[in-house]
C-alpha cells in the first residue's frame, strides 16, 4: 500500500476523474438501493392495497431509476478510465524519461526482458487497478454499507443473519485470493522466463543457425512454453472452482434469509414488500461480492508492480550535470587525463594513473590486449563513468563541473559494434543533427566511405534498415556509424575499434580524409591493427589499465616492447599472406 501511494504523484494532477468517478458511483449506488425500495412501495402499498391505477406511474419510476443508474455507472466508469489512462501515460513517460538518464552503469547489471516488463505489463497493471479495480472495490464497500443500512431499518434481525451469511462469503474470497496469489506469481515468472527466451532467440537467431541448433532451442522453448501452460492451468483450476463454489454459497444464503424472511413475514414481524425488497438488496450486495476475489487480486497484483516501478524511479541517477556548471567558450577541445584510477563495481583497477593530454588537432592511437581498458579510458571522456581517481579536464576544466549534454555534444563516439536503429540509412545518418542538409549528409557519407554503396542500393539513402541494421554488412553499419558521428562536426571524434570490420584499403582511406578533416580537432582511433594506429601524433599502450608504452610509432619501435612485438606479429603474417599470394600466382 506504501508503495502505491508512492505514485500518487502521478495520480493527483488526475483527482479531479477520481472525484468525479467516486461522486457518480455514490449516485449509482443511491439508484440501486432505490430500486428495491420502489418494490417495496408497489407490493406493499400499490399491490396489497389494490390501488392498480398507480403500478404506471411505479413501472416509470423504476425505469428511469434504471436509466439513471446505468448513466451514472457508465459516468463513473468513464472517469475511472480517464483517471488511470491518464496516470499511466504521465507514470510511463516519466518512466522512459529515467530511463534516459540512468547512467551506463545501471544498465550493465540491468536485465533488458525485465525493464520492458516494467514499462508495460507493471505499468499496464496499475492501469487495471485505477481504470476498474478501484471503481469495483469501493462499489462493493460502499454497496456493502448501504445496503446493509437501508435493510436494518426494515428489520434487525434479518440483516443481522444477513450480516454473518455475507461474512461467509467475503471469509471464502479471501481464502480464495490467497490460495490464487501464488499462482499469480508463478504466471508472472514464466511469462518473464518465456519472453527472454524468445527475446535472446531472435537476438542470437545467427549463433544458432551457426550452430545448427534449431532444433536444441526448440525444445529449450517447449519447455520454457510447457511451463507457461502449466502455471495456467494450475491458475484456471483455482478459478474454475472458486465461481461455482461463491454461486453455490451465494444461492444458499438465498435460500437461508429466504427461509427466515418468510418465518418474520408471517410472524407479522416483516412486510411482505420489505421482503421482496431484501431480496433485491441481498442481491445487489452478492453479486459483486463474488468477485471480491477478484477485485483484491486485482489490487494486490497494482501493489506488486507499483513496488517495482518505484524501486526503477527511485534509482539515483549517478552521472549529473553540477547543479551550476562552467560555462565554456573555448570551440576547442584540449584533453587531459590527470592521475586517473577507475574502476566498474566488479572490477576495481581497470584503469589506473593515466596521464594523457591531447591537444586540438592532434590523434591519438590506443592499443592494448583485450580487456587492457582501452575503451574505459573512451567512456571516462564523455563521463558514462566518472572516475574512482583523479580527473578528466576539457579546456582546463574538469568535466564533472561541465553541463553533462553540452560535454557530450562535444564527441562523435563510434562504438565497437555500432547500433543502427530500424530506420532509413538516411535518419540512422542525420540521428546527431536531424536538421542536417542532404549536401552535408552526403558529404559525411563520403568521408566515411559510406555513399557509394548506399548509393547502389535500390533506395538509396531512403533504403530502411532492418532492426539492428539486419541486411547491412558489418563494415556497411561501421561506414555508416562513421558517418553519423561526422556529421555533428565534432570537437573530438573517437574510434573505438570502428574500423575493424573493413578492409585495410578502405580503413586507410577513411583515416586518411580523417586527417585533413580534423585539422582542429582531436581524434582518438582505438585499434588492434597497427595499420590504423602508426599516423597518430601520439600512441599509447596499455597493459592491465596501465600505460605501458608512448610514443610515436617509430619511437615504440625502437622502444622493443608490446607495440614492437605487435608490429612483429602482424608485419610477419602480412609478408606471410603476401607470400602465399606471390606462390599461387
Ligand atoms: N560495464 C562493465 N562492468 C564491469 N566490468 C567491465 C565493464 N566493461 C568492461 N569491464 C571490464 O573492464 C576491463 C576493461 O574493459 P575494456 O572494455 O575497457 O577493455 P578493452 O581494452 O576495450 O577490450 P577490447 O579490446 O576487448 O574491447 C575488462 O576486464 C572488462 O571485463
Amino acid at each position: 500500500m506504501k508503495d502505491f501511494l508512492k505514485i500518487k504523484s502521478f495520480f493527483l494532477p488526475y483527482k479531479r476523474y477520481f472525484i468525479l468517478s467516486m461522486l457518480f458511483l455514490v449516485a449509482m449506488t443511491g439508484m440501486g438501493v432505490l430500486a428495491p425500495l420502489l418494490l417495496k412501495y408497489l407490493v406493499d402499498d400499490v399491490i396489497l392495497k389494490e390501488q392498480y391505477e398507480l403500478v404506471p406511474y411505479v413501472a416509470l419510476a423504476v425505469i428511469v431509476v434504471a436509466i439513471l443508474k446505468g448513466a451514472f455507472q457508465f459516468l463513473s466508469s468513464y472517469m475511472g478510465h480517464q483517471l488511470g489512462i491518464n496516470t499511466v501515460y504521465d507514470l510511463r513517460n516519466s518512466l522512459y524519461q529515467k530511463l534516459q538518464y540512468l547512467s551506463l552503469g545501471y544498465y550493465s547489471r540491468a536485465k533488458t526482458g525485465d525493464l520492458m516488463a516494467r514499462l508495460t505489463g507493471d505499468v499496464e497493471k496499475i492501469r487495471n487497478f485505477l481504470s476498474g479495480g478501484m471503481v469495483k472495490l469501493t462499489r462493493i464497500f460502499l454497496t456493502f454499507i448501504a445496503g446493509l443500512s437501508v435493510m436494518a431499518f426494515y428489520s434487525v434481525k434479518l440483516t443481522a443473519v444477513t450480516f454473518i451469511v455475507l461474512g461467509l462469503l467475503i471469509a471464502v474470497a479471501y481464502r480464495f485470493q490467497k490460495v490464487v496469489r501464488p499462482s499469480f506469481r508463478t504466471i508472472r515468472k514464466s511469462v518473464a522466463d518465456l519472453n527472454t527466451g524468445i527475446q535472446e532467440n531472435i537476438m542470437g537467431i545467427r549463433t544458432v543457425k551457426s550452430f545448427g541448433h534449431e532444433a536444441f532451442e526448440e525444445s529449450k522453448f517447449y519447455h520454457r512454453n510447457d511451463e507457461f501452460k502449466q502455471a495456467h492451468l494450475d491458475s484456471s483450476r483455482i478459478w474454475s472452482r472458486y465461481f461455482p463454489v461463491m454461486e453455490m454459497l451465494g444461492g444458499s444464503c438465498i435460500v437461508i434469509l429466504l427461509g427466515y424472511g418468510g418465518f418474520l413475514v408471517l410472524n407479522e414481524e416483516l412486510s411482505l414488500g420489505a421482503l421482496v425488497a431484501f431480496f433485491s438488496l441481498i442481491w445487489l450486495i452478492v453479486n459483486p461480492l463474488t468477485d471480491l476475489g477478484f477485485t483484491i487480486n486485482n489490487f494486490m497484483q497494482s501493489v506488486t508492480s507499483a513496488e517495482r516501478l518505484n524501486e526503477l524511479l527511485e534509482t539515483p541517477e549517478d552521472i549529473l550535470s553540477p547543479q551550476e556548471p562552467v560555462y565554456q567558450q573555448n570551440n576547442k577541445t584540449e584533453i587531459n587525463f590527470k592521475d586517473v584510477s577507475f574502476g566498474y563495481q566488479t572490477r576495481k583497477d581497470t584503469l589506473s594513473d593515466i596521464n594523457l593530454d591531447v591537444s586540438p588537432g592532434k590523434t591519438i592511437g590506443v592499443l592494448g590486449a583485450t580487456g587492457s581498458g582501452k575503451s574505459s579510458i573512451i567512456q571516462l571522456l564523455f563521463r558514462a563513468y566518472d572516475t574512482t581517481e583523479g580527473a578528466v579536464h576539457v579546456n582546463g576544466n574538469d568535466t564533472r563541473q561541465l553541463h553533462l549534454s553540452k560535454l557530450r555534444r562535444e564527441f562523435g563516439i563510434v562504438m565497437q559494434e555500432p547500433f543502427i536503429f530500424s530506420a532509413s540509412i538516411l535518419d540512422n545518418i542525420r540521428y546527431g543533427d536531424p536538421y542536417a542538409s542532404m549536401e552535408k549528409i552526403i558529404d559525411s557519407a563520403k568521408l566515411a566511405d559510406a555513399h557509394e554503396f548506399i548509393s547502389e542500393l535500390p533506395q538509396g539513402y531512403d533504403t530502411i534498415v532492418g532492426e539492428r541494421g539486419l541486411g547491412l554488412s558489418g563494415g556497411q553499419k561501421q561506414r555508416i556509424a562513421i558517418a553519423r558521428a561526422l556529421l555533428v562536426n565534432p570537437e573530438v571524434l573517437v574510434l573505438d575499434d570502428a574500423t575493424s570490420a573493413l578492409d585495410m584499403e578502405t580503413e586507410y582511406h577513411i583515416l586518411s580524409n580523417l586527417k585533413s578533416m580534423m585539422t582542429n580537432q582531436s581524434t582518438f582511433i582505438i585499434a588492434h591493427r597497427i595499420s590504423s594506429l602508426k599516423n597518430a601524433d601520439e600512441i599509447i599502450v596499455l597493459d592491465k589499465g596501465k600505460i605501458v608504452e608512448r610514443g610515436t610509432h617509430q619511437e615504440l619501435l625502437q622502444q622493443n616492447g608490446i607495440y614492437r612485438k605487435t608490429y612483429d606479429v602482424q608485419h610477419a603474417s602480412q609478408t606471410e599472406n603476401l607470400r602465399r599470394r606471390s606462390r599461387a600466382l
